[in-house]
């Protein structure tokens, strides 16, 4: 039996949605994540701090009895935000970043931006204060074809909007390609990415290969295999760019499973167990604790959790439900394909 004891992970890149839906899915990531940066893309989007301060609330009102989880707020960038509202929710510090969709680009990005120049002031007060722009880096150009549309994103709008407001501290939402670790890992420490559990076991093949698999569909859409080798590399290097952000998505198996299915994998569930897996694949279980447990807070400039969490690897494969049921319909839970022997003890 191999161990590993690691300081409590965050998610730094969550969907908890509302509702019945909240309710059902937040004790997949409350078992073992201390903190998670919660994604703004209701309908409708957290767009003020007011807003930001009552969907904390009503996360925190969901949470399982003694749950030891702070959830950090983000507030989704439209071209009508107030710099003022911005500056004063993190003042107070209940916002961790601003959240960047281009309009169209992913769920719920509707009223996203389209024209970046309407929100250079937003921008250039979140530089001065030290407040992270978190990027959906995908454009939506009808003309770039899917699989290029975060390599154009980073030519054509991020390095471009990263030039134009120096001091801007920038994380690429969960990444899919190799031209995005490359350009981020060459970049200071006010640039981050975030790596989903889903993108380092899945290339596209898995989506397609033998009949379309929609619980293998989110946005980035996975890559070629080669993408998903340079993520693992850079995930498991230990570079303090990267870290966790699951990216974990619920949509109901309804939405999921049918002509027009909605993009998003859930992980909160194995995550834990299944980068135990691909760490040691590598053979690079010890930076596992960079990856998940501190190069976010490094970048988020918050302190590593103080608890633990401990996995174990056993002789019998884990286990996890199929199917989480909650009030709003099941949430098929991702299935790596392989068996995993690395579990979360306790
Ligand atoms: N990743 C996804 O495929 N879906 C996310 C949106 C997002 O993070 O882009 C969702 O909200 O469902
Ligand atoms: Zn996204
Ligand atoms: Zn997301």
């Amino acid at each position: 039996m191999t161990q590993i004891t690691v300081p409590r992970p965050d998610d730094w890149h969550l969907h908890l949605r509302d509702g019945a839906m909240l309710q059902g899915i937040v004790p997949e990531t409350t078992r073992h994540f201390a903190r998670a940066i919660i994604m703004p893309n209701l309908v409708p989007p957290v767009v003020t701090g007011a807003e930001a301060a009552a969907y904390r609330d009503r996360i925190l009102a969901a949470l399982p009895e003694g749950a030891d989880f702070t959830p950090l707020m983000t507030l989704y960038l439209t071209e009508e935000t107030d710099p003022a509202d911005v500056a004063a929710a993190h003042a107070s510090g209940l916002v961790k970043a601003v959240k960047l969709y281009p309009a169209g680009a992913t769920t719920n990005s509707a009223s996203g931006v389209r024209d970046f120049a309407r929100v250079a002031g937003v921008l250039e007060k979140m530089a001065e204060i030290g407040l992270p722009l978190c990027v959906h880096g995908e454009v939506t150009d009808p003309a770039v074809d899917i699989f290029d549309r975060e390599a154009v994103f980073i030519d054509t709008v991020l390095d471009p909007l990263r030039r134009r407001t120096p001091g801007l501290r920038v994380v690429m939402e969960h990444v899919t390609t190799k031209n995005g670790v490359d350009y981020v890992a060459a970049q200071g420490d006010d640039m981050g990415a975030t790596i989903t559990t889903h993108h380092l076991i899945i290339n596209r093949n898995h989506i397609l290969v033998g009949g379309i698999k929609p619980h293998y569909y989110c946005l980035p859409v996975a890559k070629r295999e080669e993408h998903r080798l340079a993520l693992v590399a850079a995930a498991t290097s230990g570079d303090g760019h990267f870290f966790l952000g699951t990216d974990s998505a619920p949509h109901a198996e309804p939405a999921k499973e049918c002509a027009c299915g909605c993009a998003g994998c859930f992980t909160a569930t194995n995550t834990m167990a299944l980068l135990a897996h691909v760490f040691e694949r590598e053979g690079k279980l010890e930076n596992l604790a960079k990856f998940a447990s501190e190069n976010g807070p490094a970048f988020y400039r918050l302190p590593v959790n103080a608890g633990t969490l401990v996995l174990e690897k056993t002789d019998t494969p884990a286990e996890w439900p199929a199917k989480i049921v909650t009030g709003a319909g099941p949430v098929t839970v991702f299935d790596p394909g392989f068996p995993v022997y690395w579990h979360v003890k306790g």
